[in-house]
């Protein structure tokens, strides 16, 4: 029988009874067989490269560790999913990452390398008005929440029109790719082009800022929390289009997501955030299936499963604060095989495991004994 994931109306199935979920994404992008050999070819530099970033929070009182230590790279045409619960860091990063970060903000450490027709550009070391016209050009932006994304008092066409304008595109080719770009996200673009953002679904909303954030042919597109806002069936119809367009167009996604679901659903790696650190990086089929990093399985374990009989398992007490967080490894509160040296020092690092990389001591130690005696 053919496993139930297989079909397209199961982009989003129980990941925890379905570990052929990526087959799914494979399938809908095996189209293109040139590309899936180019962009498996390790010599490729990624297309964005984060490296030790650091981002903090300051006021009067007190500092917000929001990211620490945070690494990771997206290859061409692929696709990094970066997960963790809310209020883990993860739009922090996402607005480091664009230069976008409001004042309150200081990035402590970290490179973030965009390398757009052949030039590797450090993003964080740009004057602003260099750092804005890469933005939409090379790397563009869907924010959270499909409604603050888009002006509520202009029309669609208006927000094409200044994002073309602002980047010196002529009107009419922004135009006719305008249509070209609703059209394959699957809006009618005679229907839309007049309509107010309040006039459209969410997912209608969200399917405008994808065209939009298409519009200069960025190499990379952060989408931050993608499909938060919608119903189910909505989600997997926009996570479908996502993929489509990365199949058309060769773009890369970094996709942010408290939803392993939607990681497991488009990623080709996953990073697992927590308390604004990277705790585990890996091949998302390889994290999916056999996660390590004790909290990531507990993301995976706190999934609902509708064929399983298994009921999903809430994560047991709270992320820490970010103002205050705990001595040795942030997680330890709340990790079910935290040993005595988890609660001293400082974080752990990541170590390379099983073809990825996981920030625990104590799961590595495991793995190293069972190869051992086995
Ligand atoms: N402008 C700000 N000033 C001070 N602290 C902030 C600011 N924005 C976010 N924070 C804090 O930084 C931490 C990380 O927030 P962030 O929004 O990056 O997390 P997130 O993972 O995107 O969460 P969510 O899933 O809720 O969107 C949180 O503790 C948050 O309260
Ligand atoms: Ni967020």
């Amino acid at each position: 029988m053919e496993p139930a994931c297989a079909g397209r109306r199961h982009l989003l199935p129980p990941i925890l009874s379905c570990t052929d979920l990526p087959v799914t994404r494979r399938a809908i992008r095996s189209a293109s067989k040139e590309r899936e050999v180019m962009s498996s070819h390790d010599q490729l530099p990624a297309v964005l490269e984060v490296a030790d970033l650091s981002v903090e929070y300051r006021d009067h009182s007190r500092t917000v560790h929001a990211v620490t230590g945070l690494s990771l790279a997206v290859g061409r045409g692929k696709t990094l999913a970066l997960i963790g619960e809310s209020g883990c860091g993860k739009t922090t990063a996402a607005l480091a990452i664009l230069g976008m970060l409001p004042a309150s903000a200081t990035v402590v450490s970290g490179t973030v390398t965009v390398t757009a027709e052949a030039r590797p550009v450090n993003l964080l070391g740009l004057p602003a008005r260099e750092l804005r016209m890469m933005r939409w050009r090379h790397i563009a932006y869907v924010p959270q929440g499909s409604i603050s994304a888009l002006n509520p008092i202009q029309t669609v066409s208006r927000h094409f029109r200044q994002t073309a304008q602002a980047h010196n595109l002529a009107r009419r080719v922004a135009e006719a790719r305008a249509y070209d770009l609703l059209a394959a996200v699957h809006l009618d673009p005679n229907r839309i082009w007049t309509s107010y953002p309040h006039e459209l679904s969410g997912g209608q909303r969200q399917r405008v800022s994808i065209a939009m954030a298409m519009l200069l042919e960025p190499a990379v597109i952060v989408l931050d929390e993608p499909t938060t806002a919608l119903d189910v069936l909505t989600q997997e119809a926009v996570l479908e289009t996502l993929l489509e367009l990365q199949e058309a167009t060769g773009v890369s996604y970094l996709a942010i997501t408290h939803d392993l679901a939607v990681a497991s659903a488009v990623a080709d790696r996953i990073v697992t955030m927590y308390a604004g650190r990277p705790v585990e990086d890996g091949a998302a089929e390889q994290v999916v299936a056999e996660p390590l990093h004790p909290y990531t399985r507990a993301l995976l374990k706190s999934m609902p499963s509708v064929d399983s009989d298994l009921a999903a398992e809430a994560i047991g007490g709270h992320p820490p604060s970010l103002a205050a967080l705990p001595a040795g490894c942030s997680f330890h509160p709340r990790c079910a095989i935290a040993q005595e040296r988890c609660r001293e020092a400082g974080h752990p690092e990541l170590i390379a495991i099983r073809g990825r990389q996981v920030a625990c001591p104590v799961t590595v130690d495991r793995i190293g004994s069972a190869e051992a005696t086995a």
